[in-house]
């Protein structure tokens, strides 16, 4: 059966994931090492509530995020996914409740210090630099490592020609890993969507972030672009072993992509599991609603 999602992409899984099993560690339960880190829980939501004037965005949400894991939020429009990330990244402070972060308690997470709390973030819409070069904009994700002197910088002596070495080389890595050596030198407003996209996924990810959080990465890109970028997250997690928080509308990829998944509508959290727990469950159904009916091979949601 399929189901018509409320203001959703219903697109199926790409086929190259399709039914390919996905090693991930809270699914596969690996080697007991992984199972034990994966139990830490790095981050975490604790009756967080969010209102703005009548409209309630976030109600009592209870979330929590493992180590290692890829964890995905999802829910119709409006139903509260952004006000999750930007309580998460300190944007708005939580009517009610709180956000633990590597065991710390905040009320209202300092987002001026998102990077040393070692979490790095995407946003919805691009948000580089479009006249810099790929490689500056990248390197601008080290701003927050560098601990030489305004006149230090100026002045390129010292420790800080070091941190700009350190800053790109660092940045040059990245770029190799997510394939944009070729592209490192043009500036980034030029390049296609779909890899600047990826660009904003470098510049998180040379952060080196504990968590790394995914505000829809793949809004707006072709099928192609999906499977590649779906590929670099996965590979992000096996090479860097980072924490995703994915905010996604492409469903089929969530599924296949996350090890549980969190599904908010109207502010509420109505279900909270492994994606065969989520599909299976009746409330995200009628959530993602109404209309049930069978396609030509009888997949779910
Ligand atoms: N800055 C704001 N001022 C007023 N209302 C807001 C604001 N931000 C969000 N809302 C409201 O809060 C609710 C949740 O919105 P939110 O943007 O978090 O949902 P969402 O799940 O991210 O939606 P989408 O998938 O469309 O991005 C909606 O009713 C929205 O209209």
């Amino acid at each position: 059966m399929t189901y018509a999602l409320r203001g959703y992409d219903t697109s199926p899984p790409l086929p190259e994931l399709q039914g390919r099993h996905i090693e991930t560690p809270a699914r596969a339960g690996l080697v007991a090492n992984v199972a034990i880190a994966s139990a830490e829980v790095l981050l975490a939501l604790d009756n967080v509530s969010l209102s703005f004037g009548g409209v309630s965005a976030l109600a009592d949400v209870d979330l929590s995020v493992e180590r290692g894991e890829i964890r995905a939020i999802i829910g119709p429009n409006g139903a509260g996914k952004s006000s999750l990330v930007n309580v998460i990244c300190g944007v708005y402070r939580p009517d009610r409740g709180h956000v633990r972060i590597g065991g710390k308690r905040y009320g209202n997470v300092p987002t001026d210090k998102l990077a040393h709390l070692g979490i790095a973030r995407t946003f919805q819409n691009l948000a580089l630099f479009k006249g810099l070069s790929v490689l500056d904009n990248v390197v601008s994700g080290r701003a927050h490592t560098v601990r030489s002197s305004f006149i230090g910088q100026i002045a390129r002596i010292g420790v800080a020609r070091r941190e700009e070495a350190d800053a790109r080389e660092r940045a040059r890595q990245i770029l190799s890993f997510l394939h944009l050596d070729d592209v490192a030198d043009r500036l980034a407003g030029t390049l296609p969507y779909g890899l600047q996209k990826r660009v904003e996924l470098a510049r998180a990810l040379v952060a080196e972030p504990d968590i790394l959080l995914l505000d829809e990465p793949m809004a707006g890109m072709t099928a192609t672009e999906k499977q590649e970028m779906a590929s670099f997250v996965q590979a992000t997690r096996k090479a860097h072993g980072t924490t995703i928080i994915l905010i996604e509308h492409d469903i089929g990829l969530v599924m296949e992509l996350s090890d549980r998944v969190a599904v908010l509508d109207y502010g509420r959290k109505i279900a909270d599991g492994t994606p065969e727990e989520v599909r299976a469950d009746q409330r995200v159904i009628d959530a993602y609603l109404g209309v049930a009916t069978e396609n030509e091979d009888g997949a779910g949601i």
